[in-house]
């Protein structure tokens, strides 16, 4: 028997959507087509870039810079001149791309790299009734699992990943790990040479675990001879030190790697049980020994990098500082790069960590996990099993696939049970769509609600929000926000509550206000009772809201429990 039948044939030529001719995408779109889809169209909002041609393989030298749906669409046609293919450059979530448009595809295909994109076509494909079957792939690491309406979890019954975060006191007293050292070292180019962000502050933190240090606080000023022990230049700013030393590199290593690590050995009681650091000073070290970038250089040669990167960044902040502007850190500029590598090796020295190569530490710096063709490959090919499931069986029949990036029971690739909706999911789980966010109402502003709570955190699309009881507009998706205005100025206050609608998404949340005036501008919860961070270190649990806190950050690409989702491809 075959399970070629004529209904699934018949299946085979209902139009299928491919959202993303990436990674992923490329290798899905060859299997669709030589699978026998003879109805497909693709969207992507994006051009060939040189460095998408070593697994992006429907994709040629000469295309660089064309764009890549219409090139894949291209070269699927040249595969089969009979397949029907057409294609959208641009994104999908835009405008065409609404509920009703989406209605004629049999199934959606999701082959994207980032949360919002894929939160949204998920938001879509539920409030269309359309089969979503969503993928992902990072390193070696890869998973595939279909979204039906009421049938199976969608993409946010787990939640939003959250980018790690490191306790503030962790990266600024006591560094344990190499990548606190990186994470310090970025925040010191941007205090160095970017845009000067207070909550980035680089310098030894007095606060928090240290708040039962009395040593440094109830000292008195100190006076003469004693000032190099007491309080050495904590007042001055990096920043400060570099610009009135005309960014002397000597002056920002003894700043950095001398007065402030001196000072922190007077919060003593952070080394009763820690080995404590270990000033340095600049002994005017060239940059000779430097060579493999994979290989940990010495820390003489770091210092020389180190004084290079700074005299080199110093010009470079001061052309583009004369007419307004500041330097943005990049991973591939080699001198940015460097100065992330010999900042934070000289610290993790400082601080007994073990140094690491260049290549190390850019991919800790840049957060890169390597795209892998084959992962791609077995990704996509995960994809039609389960588009072939779904067009023969339906939902009795899904699998969610994954891989391990290791063997599980011998398997390269595993399967499990689709999970039912998450009852308490904000997006599929039916009953009240109710979600608790403290803010600081008289701090942050509506744009900023609107920006960072409602876009990047809750993923709409167009909020249109609305002050239960006054019935006062807060946020319209057809007029821009008064940039000025705070949440409180619109008369919301602890218990407000709001009806935040998203009309191209079919989805209307009740947001239920809290207020906590400990929260920042840009800082808010959402209080579900879900995700849990750590406390701070040496505050006690006990005493610590555990509660998730996100910031004003485009959330990384986190990644992966069994079931968990993968965010890039
Ligand atoms: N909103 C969107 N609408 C349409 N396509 C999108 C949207 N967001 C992302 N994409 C596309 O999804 C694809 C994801 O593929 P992939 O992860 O391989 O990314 P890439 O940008 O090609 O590679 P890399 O990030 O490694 O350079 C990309 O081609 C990207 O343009
Ligand atoms: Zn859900």
């Amino acid at each position: 028997m075959t399970w070629k039948t004529d209904d699934f044939k018949e299946g085979l030529t209902k139009p299928v959507l491919v959202v993303g001719a990436g990674g992923i995408g490329c290798e899905l779109l060859k299997n669709l087509a030589q699978t026998g889809f003879t109805k497909i169209h693709v969207v992507d909002l994006d051009t060939i870039d040189i460095s998408n041609l070593n697994r992006q393989f429907l994709f040629r030298k000469e295309h660089v810079s064309k764009s890549k749906a219409e090139i894949a669409t291209a070269a699927v046609k040249a595969m089969n001149p009979k397949i029907d293919i057409t294609f959208d450059h641009g994104s999908v979530i835009s405008d065409k791309y609404d509920i009703n448009y989406l209605k004629q595809f049999v199934v959606v295909f999701n082959a994207l790299d980032n949360f919002a994109a894929r939160a949204h076509v998920n938001r879509i494909c539920l409030a269309a009734d359309v089969p979503l079957i969503e993928s992902g792939s990072a390193g070696y690491k890869g998973n595939v699992f279909t979204i039906i309406k009421g049938k199976t979890e969608c993409f946010e019954c787990l939640g939003k990943p959250q980018q790690k975060s490191f306790p503030n006191c962790t990266i600024r007293n006591t560094p344990s790990e190499f990548v606190h050292c990186v994470v310090w070292a970025k925040s010191v180019f941007n205090q160095l040479f970017g845009q000067v962000d207070p909550d980035e502050d680089v310098s030894p933190s007095a606060e928090d675990a240290d708040a039962e240090n009395k040593d440094v606080e109830d000292k008195p000023e100190a006076n003469g001879d004693e000032k190099a022990v007491e309080k050495p230049l904590l007042g001055k700013s990096v920043r400060e030190i570099a610009s009135q030393s005309g960014y002397d590199p000597q002056k920002v290593f003894h700043k950095l790697f001398s007065d402030d690590i001196t000072y922190l050995l007077t919060m003593t009681h952070l080394w009763k049980e820690r080995r404590p650091p270990r000033p340095l000073t600049w002994e005017g070290n060239s940059a000779a020994g430097a060579g493999n970038n994979n290989t940990v250089w010495p820390l003489q040669t770091w210092e020389g990098i180190f004084t290079n990167a700074v005299n080199e960044l110093g010009q470079r902040f001061a052309e583009v500082n004369a007419v307004g502007n500041v330097l943005d850190w990049d991973k591939d500029d080699e001198v940015a790069m460097n100065f992330v590598a010999a900042a934070s090796n000289i610290r993790a020295n400082i601080f007994n960590i073990p140094m690491k190569s260049v290549f190390d530490i850019k991919s800790m710096a840049g957060n890169i996990i390597p795209a892998i063709a084959t992962t791609n490959a077995m990704v996509a090919g995960m994809i039609v099993i389960e588009a072939i499931r779904l067009l023969r069986n339906g939902v009795d029949d899904l699998r969610a696939a994954y891989a391990a990036g290791k063997l599980i029971n011998n398997r390269l690739i595993s399967s499990s049970k689709v999970a039912p909706p998450n009852a308490k999911c904000f997006i599929c789980g039916g009953g009240n769509r109710e979600i608790h966010i403290a803010v600081n109402v008289e701090k942050m502003r509506v744009a900023t609600f609107q920006d960072v709570v409602l876009k990047k955190g809750l993923s709409f699309a167009e909020p249109d929000v609305v002050l239960i009881g006054p019935s006062t507009i807060i946020i319209s998706s057809e007029d821009d926000v008064d940039p000025t205005k705070t949440l409180h100025d619109f008369g919301l206050r602890s218990s407000s509550m709001l009806d935040c609608d998203d009309f191209k998404q079919d989805l209307t949340v009740k947001i239920i206000i809290e207020q906590d005036s400990s929260l920042d501008e840009k800082q808010y919860e959402i209080r579900d009772g879900a995700a849990k961070e750590e406390p701070m270190e040496g505050v006690a649990s006990s005493s610590a809201p555990r509660k998730r806190v996100a910031e004003a950050v485009e959330n990384g690409d986190g990644i992966l429990s069994k079931r968990s989702r993968i965010e890039a491809n």
